[in-house]
């Protein structure tokens, strides 16, 4: 063995302690080179394929505009630029109080409202313009999830309810002051009583004919309004969901609007405001709690666009079936499970960018007694951990701009499919998230869990996506996705519905009992969608190196697909013996991918300056001189 060697110089410490030696008793330990960083630039093979070509694929669409917003929070000291080695990153300080985490946010809303960004966020329409607020919606996402929730109550919430409920009086009053951010309003649904289950909030709204007024109560602590975003501090406005009660029969839910704060930020008479207290993550959005007593509003300030009470008290509707009306409530909430679903994929793009990128330089243990140690990104198990994740994060992508070119160019007719895929890619691509960012964390070691390095926190801040919006587990129970069924699992679901039935159970409670099922059918479902418009995207490739990666990654989310889903051999889809030809093909896969990882992260569109300092030099971003930056 080299006496100089790293092995060697270990078991001269180590010979050491096993003799009681002190080290200052011991023989002195050979000066060596420590270890030192090289960019994966540098090792890596150059890329295959044309970066900027892939960056187009999986960002879709303004890229231009993303960069825009992307220097504009780079440039602010708001933005808390930190340096670390030689190089700047821009994050949230979560080290702050909560109250001075919302303060911080509402400061970074006014500076990017004076730089523009907002600018057609309610009043805008056209497809263009609503896929460049989602581009914007991404950069701001990856940047901070309080930012992007607190706009996204705003501007999509309380704005989107004003718009699609409401009819011309309250847009000419109301959204043009939302999009100049001079009425924050915020969007009371949810109640500490009913969350998922909208139908059975308990807020009553009666009409009074002599004062031509609607008057609104809380009749019960349930009936607290619960988790209103940007109600505990700054909300000047609400939308109210109510059950509208006339002449003592409920007409269903209903969306009012009332001021809860006047122009000096006092709460309004009538309307009590307390705080949700300290979360997990999101701790820039003042969520709060709202309680109405007699709560008195204009008969005008009913968003009339679905249904009316006349002056005299009358109820109005286009739509007379109670159902329908409920659905037409819903509507606003399919934008933000669209924004979601999309920003998902973004945040597993920024937690695949670090850990590849690290993975890439961190080396550990020597496989031969005295060859260097190596890089994480070449074990086998490291590999099987992240490299499926890229591929899935890629074909998600193309699953996120499918439902975003959907949405944009909605019609009546699309609305229903706009539902299904919503509702199931929101979340299904939360769901990688999480998923992701937990093993990303775990996949940087104790690195990952420094909250500069990011992952980590992210896995706190983005924790909630699978809860608002639609509890991921109640929106896969859509039963809308059953009309576009994998067919065997529907024929097993319906068959197993009926024998629950033929025992007397009803169909409801036998949809129920069936739920394993149902579930099953819904992955099934997502994962083919998925595919199907993945390969579509590759399609639209002509042959060449992208080409051929595109193809690779498309085969990857296969097999981990079939790999990962139990469903295959419970049901006898595969054969035990197939099952392990699968395992083995994604493992040949990950070796084919593993040249291509750093090329496939750099496309991923997300500025160097939103990664961490893990994703570079670390060991100068680490070093004692650098502690005066920190
Ligand atoms: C940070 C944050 C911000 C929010 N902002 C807003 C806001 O601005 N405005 C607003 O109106 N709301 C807001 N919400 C509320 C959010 O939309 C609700 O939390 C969500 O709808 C879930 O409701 P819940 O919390 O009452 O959970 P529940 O509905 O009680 O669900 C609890 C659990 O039961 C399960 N479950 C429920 N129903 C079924 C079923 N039928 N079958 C099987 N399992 C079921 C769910 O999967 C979940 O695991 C926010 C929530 C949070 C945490």
């Amino acid at each position: 063995m080299d006496p100089q060697s790293t092995a060697a110089r270990h078991v001269a410490v180590i010979a050491g302690h096993l003799n009681c030696q002190s080290p200052s008793a011991a023989a002195p330990l050979a000066l060596a080179a420590c270890l030192h960083y090289d960019p994966p630039e540098l090792s890596e093979k150059p890329p295959a394929f044309d970066l900027a070509a892939l960056r187009r694929v999986l960002d879709g669409h303004d890229l231009a505009a993303r960069d825009w917003l992307f220097r504009l929070m780079e440039e602010s000291p708001l933005f808390c630029p930190r340096r670390r080695g030689d190089r700047t990153f821009v994050a949230p300080d979560y080290n702050q109080t909560k109250e001075q985490q919302r303060a911080v946010t509402m400061r970074r809303i006014e500076y990017l409202l004076r730089r523009g960004v907002f600018e057609g966020w309610v009043t805008g329409s056209g497809p263009e313009a609503e896929l460049r607020k989602l581009a914007f919606f991404e950069c701001i996402a990856i940047y901070d999830h309080s930012l992007s929730i607190k706009l996204g109550v705003t501007y999509f919430l309380w704005g989107g309810a004003i718009r699609f409920f409401g009819t011309k009086r309250h847009h000419d009053k109301w959204l043009k002051a939302t999009e100049d951010y001079q009425v924050k309003g915020c969007f009371a649904m949810t109640e500490l009583g009913h969350g998922s289950n909208v139908r059975g909030i308990e807020t009553i709204a009666i009409y009074d004919t002599n004062t031509r007024e609607f008057v609104i109560n809380t009749p019960c602590e349930s009936a607290q309004k619960y988790w209103i975003g940007g109600a505990a501090n700054h909300a000047t406005h609400t939308i109210i969901f109510s059950q509208l009660l006339i002449n003592g029969t409920s007409q269903g839910i209903h969306a009012f609007v009332a001021q809860i704060r006047d122009a000096d930020g006092n709460v309004c008479p009538n309307v009590r405001i307390a705080d949700c207290g300290h979360k997990i993550g999101l701790n820039g959005v003042d969520n709060g709690r709202i309680w109405f007593d007699n709560l008195r509003i204009p008969r005008e300030n009913l968003l009339n666009s679905v249904a009316d009470v006349l002056p005299d008290g009358q109820y109005v509707s286009s739509i007379k079936d109670k159902d329908k009306r409920f659905a037409a409530f819903m509507a606003p909430l399919t934008f933000g499970r669209v924004n979601i679903a999309a920003t998902a994929v973004y945040i597993s793009k920024v937690a695949l960018a670090i850990t590849v990128r690290y993975a890439l330089t961190r080396r550990a243990f020597s496989i031969s007694a005295d060859g260097p140690e190596v890089l994480l990104l070449d074990y086998p198990s490291h590999q099987w951990r992240i490299l499926p994740l890229i591929a899935k994060t890629c074909a998600m992508s193309s699953a996120a701009n499918y439902l975003k070119r959907l949405y944009v160019k909605r019609t009546p007719e699309t609305n229903k499919s706009i539902h299904i895929y919503s509702s199931s890619l929101k979340a299904t691509l939360t769901w990688h998230n999480m998923r992701a960012l937990q093993e990303c964390r775990k996949a940087c070691g104790g690195q990952g869990l420094k909250t500069e390095n990011r992952i980590g926190i992210l896995n706190c801040e983005y924790d909630v996506q699978s809860t608002f919006e639609g509890d991921n587990n109640v929106l896969m129970q859509q039963l809308d996705l059953l009309c576009l069924r994998e067919r065997d699992l529907l024929g097993r679901y319906a068959s197993e519905v009926s024998q629950y039935q033929a025992q007397g159970e009803s169909k409801q409670k036998a949809m129920l009992l069936s739920h394993q099922l149902a579930d099953e059918l819904a992955r099934a479902f997502t994962e083919r969608t998925i595919l199907q418009i993945f390969a579509d995207d590759e399609m639209t490739q002509s042959a060449g190196p992208l080409k051929e990666l595109l193809g690779l990654l498309r085969s990857m989310y296969a097999l981990i697909s079939v790999e990962e889903d139990a469903s295959f051999l419970r049901y006898g889809y595969l054969s035990l013996e197939s099952a392990a030809a699968a395992r083995k093909e994604v493992m040949k896969l990950c070796g084919d991918l593993r040249p291509h990882a750093l090329s496939v992260v750099s496309s991923f569109g997300i500025p160097d300056a939103f990664l961490s300092p893990i994703a570079f030099d670390w060991i100068q971003a680490n070093s004692w001189a650098s502690l005066s930056n920190e």
